[in-house]
């Protein structure tokens, strides 16, 4: 696997490294010592799937509250995304700062997304499939998130929003929050 630094202190774009032959190609998507040589030390506990019918729908910006923060790594799996993540980890140099990254089925990019950062994202196309290891277990009451429309994020959405849940639609406004975000 390769790393590529983002522009978002401790994120990375993990691409594959494919051993091809005449079958096609085996690539390794997950490795513990690979990902611990560049000090991610990530222990996986819960793999999720999402599918989106439709073309511009919208999930997030989400994040666990801390101390129930999680590591995500990222991957589409059928179709298109723009994966979006901000980070909202008021020590860190990068704070507030979003950036967005194709993800495909194609370019099989990964992305890793460390704990204190909120995340999002769009399909570019109808059928998408979206697979995800997390490393902290569901927690409902620690659920928060951001409004995808937060001009405070000022974040440019490749397409219009086709679908996102009532409860994406109502975070409340970065303007309206005290204390903290994570
Ligand atoms: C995230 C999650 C949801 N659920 C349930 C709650 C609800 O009934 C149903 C759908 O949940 P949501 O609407 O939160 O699903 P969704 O909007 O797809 O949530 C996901 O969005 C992306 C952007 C992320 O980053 C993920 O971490 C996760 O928050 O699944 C679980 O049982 N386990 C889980 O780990």
């Amino acid at each position: 696997m390769r790393f590529i630094p983002t522009d978002l202190k401790d994120a990375y774009l993990v691409e594959l490294e494919p051993r091809g032959d005449d079958r096609g190609f085996f690539a390794r998507t997950m490795c513990r010592e690979e990902f611990s040589v560049i000090g991610i030390e990530s222990d996986f506990v819960q793999q999720n799937i999402s599918y989106s019918a439709q073309r511009g729908t919208l999930r997030g910006l989400h994040f666990q509250k801390s101390p129930h923060g999680e590591d995500k790594l990222i991957r589409c799996i059928s179709g298109a995304i723009v994966d979006v993540i901000v980070d909202i980890r008021q020590d860190s140099p990068t704070y507030m700062q979003h950036q967005m990254f194709e993800l495909t089925s194609r370019n099989r990019l990964q992305l890793f997304v460390p704990k204190g950062f909120a995340h999002s994202f769009m399909t570019l196309e109808e059928n998408v499939e979206v697979s995800y290891l997390v490393t902290t277990r569901y927690t409902p009451s620690s659920e928060d998130g951001l409004r995808y429309d937060d001009e405070a994020l000022g974040i440019e959405w490749p397409l219009p929003v086709s679908v996102i849940s009532d409860k994406d639609a109502n975070w409340p406004l970065i303007s309206q929050r005290d204390g903290r975000l994570y």
